[in-house]
C-alpha cells in the first residue's frame, strides 16, 4: 500500500514537472519569436545582411551570461550558431512585415492574417507594435511594408484615435478587412471552471460580454488588451481567473477555449484598415475626408451630390477637426462602381464642394465569415 503511494505521488510530481517545462517551453519560444521579429526588423534597416562583428559579441555575451553548471558556454554558442542563422534566413527572405496593434493573438492579427491569407497571397509576418503611431511610423520610414488599424466596430461605432492617427500621416487605405469579434472564455488546462472567480480582459472586450459575466457571478478585472490578459493568465498561471480572448490567443499562449463565441450581441464586427505609402489606383470603395463650410445646408448639398450620381455611402462619421473649436471633419466611404469610369472628374465636383478634400485611398474590403 505504502509503495502504491509513493508510486502516485511520483506520478503526480512527475506530471507537474512536465506541466512546467511545457510552460517554459511555451515561454522559451514566444522570446524566440520575438527575437526573430527583431531581427526581421534589423534586416530592414541595414544594408547586408551577416554582420560578423556583432555576431561575435551576441556570442560572446551569450557565453558570458550562461550558467557554466548548466547551459554552459559551449553548448550555448552552439544553440546561438542556429539562431544567428536563422536570423540571416529570415532577413535574407522576401516576406512582407505587416505592423498591428497589441500583443500575438489581438483581434487585429487575426485580421492582417486574414488579409495575408485571402487578399495578399504572399509569403508575410505579423508583427506587434505599442501604438498606432509606432505603426504609422514604421510603415512611412519603409520599415514595414503594412500597418493594420481597426476603424469602425458594428457595436461600439467609430475608433477615432485609429481614424486621428491615419489623417496625420502620408499613409493610404489599401483594402478593408471585416471581421466577426468572436470573444472567447479562455482557462489554464488545468483549471477547473467551478474554481474561477476573476476575468481578466479589455475593458471593451468585457463590456461586450457583460450579460454573460453577471450570468456566471465572474468578477471582470480591467486590462490593456486581450491578448495581453491571455498571455498574463498563461504567464503567471492564475488557476482561480480566466481571459477573455480570441482563438488565436489561446492557441499562442497554451490555453483552453472553455466557452466559444460568449459577446452578448451576436453580430459583433470589427472593420480593419490596411495602410501603406501607395495608394491604390483602383478598387470598389474609396475614403475621403473633407470640412465643411459652416452654413446652412453645406452638408445636404454634398449628400445631394452622392445621390444624383446614385453613388451610395457605406459610411458617414463626423469627428472634431482637432486644429479649431467647434469644427468637424468627415470621413466618408463610398462603393465606387457607378463612377469608375469618370472617378477625377467625380471626386473634382465633390472637391468644389467641400473644403480641405483628402483621398484617403480606394481599396476592396474583404468580409470575413468566420
Ligand atoms: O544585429 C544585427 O545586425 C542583426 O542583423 C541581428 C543578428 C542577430 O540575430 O542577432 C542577425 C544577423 C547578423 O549577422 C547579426 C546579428
Amino acid at each position: 500500500m505504502a509503495l502504491e503511494n509513493g508510486m502516485d505521488e511520483r506520478t503526480t510530481e512527475l506530471a507537474r514537472l512536465r506541466e512546467i517545462i511545457d510552460t517554459l517551453d511555451t515561454k522559451i519560444l514566444l522570446l524566440l519569436n520575438e527575437r526573430f521579429e527583431i531581427a526581421l526588423r534589423i534586416g530592414r534597416l541595414k544594408g547586408s545582411i551577416v554582420d560578423p562583428v556583432r555576431e561575435d559579441e551576441v556570442l560572446s555575451h551569450v557565453r558570458s551570461v550562461s550558467n557554466e553548471l548548466l547551459v554552459g558556454s559551449k553548448f550555448a554558442e552552439r544553440m546561438y550558431a542556429s539562431v544567428l542563422q536563422r536570423s540571416r534566413e529570415l532577413q535574407s527572405g522576401s516576406a512582407k512585415l505587416i505592423g498591428f496593434q497589441g500583443e500575438h493573438g489581438a483581434y487585429s492579427e487575426i485580421a492582417a492574417l486574414k488579409f495575408i491569407a485571402e487578399v495578399l497571397r504572399e509569403r508575410a509576418v505579423t508583427l506587434p507594435f505599442r501604438t498606432f503611431e509606432d505603426i504609422i511610423d514604421n510603415v512611412e520610414r519603409g520599415l514595414i511594408d503594412y500597418g493594420i488599424l481597426p476603424v469602425q466596430n458594428s457595436l461600439e461605432g467609430p475608433i477615432p484615435s485609429a481614424t486621428y492617427a491615419l489623417l496625420e500621416s502620408d499613409l493610404y487605405v489599401v483594402c478593408e478587412i471585416v471581421l466577426p469579434i468572436r470573444h472567447c472564455l479562455l482557462t489554464l488546462p488545468e483549471t477547473d471552471p467551478r474554481n474561477i472567480r476573476f476575468v481578466y480582459s479589455h475593458p471593451q472586450a468585457l463590456a461586450q460580454c457583460r450579460n454573460f459575466l453577471k450570468r456566471l457571478s465572474l468578477e471582470s478585472v480591467e486590462y490593456y488588451d486581450t491578448a495581453g490578459a491571455a498571455r498574463k493568465l498563461a504567464s503567471e498561471r492564475m488557476s482561480n481567473a480566466a481571459a477573455i480572448g480570441s482563438e488565436l490567443a489561446a492557441k499562442i499562449y497554451g490555453l483552453e477555449v472553455l466557452k466559444e463565441s460568449i459577446q452578448d450581441y451576436p453580430h459583433n464586427r470589427t472593420s480593419f484598415w490596411i495602410l501603406s505609402k501607395e495608394t491604390r489606383a483602383t478598387g470598389s470603395k474609396c475614403a475621403v475626408t473633407f470640412l465643411l463650410e459652416d452654413r446652412p445646408g453645406a452638408l445636404l448639398g454634398v449628400l445631394e451630390y452622392f445621390k444624383s450620381r446614385e453613388v451610395n455611402l457605406t459610411r458617414i462619421v463626423s469627428l472634431p477637426s482637432r486644429s479649431e473649436p467647434h469644427v468637424y471633419r468627415f470621413f466618408v466611404d463610398f462603393e465606387t462602381e457607378r463612377v469608375l469610369d469618370s472617378f477625377d472628374v467625380f471626386v473634382a465636383g465633390l472637391k468644389a464642394k467641400t473644403m480641405e478634400l483628402r483621398m484617403l485611398g480606394l481599396y476592396d474590403s474583404l468580409v470575413v465569415e468566420r
